[in-house]
């Protein structure tokens, strides 16, 4: 049985894949204090409640902080005699190799949406996640990525409003009814949710242009559903892509090591 790991800045997404489908699912904060007896304790708890009685003989790890990575391996380790593949690292084979400056440590959450979504689709696509920061991935035909975008994520603007003006509330982010906000609340709702969505349009028409192709545009991440129910801005919502990544990137390691 698989355990994948997904670690963003916000949140930790632990999985559980049999091979054939995802078997559970769930979601704890990202905190790189967190050490391994820490995260068997958790999650031994919400398996023992969902009645799942399982041996993890492999665990995939991808994260986006790199000092979560030490208790994550002592974890695997130490509760299941596992070393992880850790994506990113040079041990872990990647399906294609990213085209990009020499040098650049592209983020792994982002090489494996590509992977994800190339299995999913096929090439010349635009993955776009809404996470901590929304990125732009881009798949090139062959599968690989190519490069891409990185904005300040939804709610990572909504804070800043916050954190710089005085006046200005908490928001949670949610489609307003009207472009004129009344109050301040609904104008700053406004101004981040609209501004979003004219971002991603005039984003994957100048990628579209850049690449001069046809794309498929697919969304995912934690806020991904709120952008998907407003707007034809994309081809597919997939909220299990990084997921399915990794299962893709696990498989070719194990059929290529
Ligand atoms: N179901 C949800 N409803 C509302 N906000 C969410 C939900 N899931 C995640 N978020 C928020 O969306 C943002 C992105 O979350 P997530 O995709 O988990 O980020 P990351 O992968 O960068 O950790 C975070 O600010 C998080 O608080
Ligand atoms: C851009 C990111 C911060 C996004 O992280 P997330 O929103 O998934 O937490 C992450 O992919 C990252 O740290 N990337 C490194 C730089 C790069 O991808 O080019
Ligand atoms: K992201």
């Amino acid at each position: 049985m698989l355990l994948a790991i997904d670690c963003g800045n916000t949140n930790t997404v632990f999985s559980i894949w049999d091979g054939e489908s995802f078997i559970a699912t769930w979601r704890t904060s990202t905190e790189w204090q967190r050490t391994a007896d820490q995260y068997y304790v958790w999650l031994s708890t919400l398996m023992r409640f969902q009645d799942i009685d399982v041996v993890f003989d492999e665990v995939i790890i991808s994260s986006t902080v790199p000092r979560v990575v030490f208790n994550l391996r002592v974890f695997a380790d130490r509760y299941y005699g596992v070393r992880p593949l850790v994506v990113g690292k040079p041990e872990c084979l990647l399906p294609a190799a990213p085209r990009v400056d020499a040098g650049t440590q592209v983020g792994p959450d982002r090489l494996v949406n590509t992977a994800g979504a190339f299995d999913r689709h096929g090439g010349n696509l635009i993955v776009v996640d809404f996470g901590t920061a929304t990125t732009f991935d881009v798949v090139a035909e062959d599968g690989a990525y190519v490069g891409g975008v990185i904005s300040p994520g939804v709610n990572l603007s909504l804070e800043a409003l916050h954190n710089a003006a005085a006046a200005l509330p908490h928001v949670d982010i949610t489609k307003p009814q009207a472009v004129i906000g009344t109050n301040t609340v609904a104008c700053m709702q406004s101004g981040v949710f609209w501004g979003y969505i004219g971002l991603v349009r005039e984003i994957c028409a100048r990628i579209k242009a850049e690449r001069g192709l046809p794309m498929k545009v697919v969304s995912t991440g934690g806020l991904a559903p709120l952008f998907q129910q407003a707007e034809d801005l994309f081809d597919a919502f997939e909220d299990d892509l990084t997921m399915h990544g990794l299962t893709v990137i696990h498989r070719f390691n194990k059929e290529n090591a």
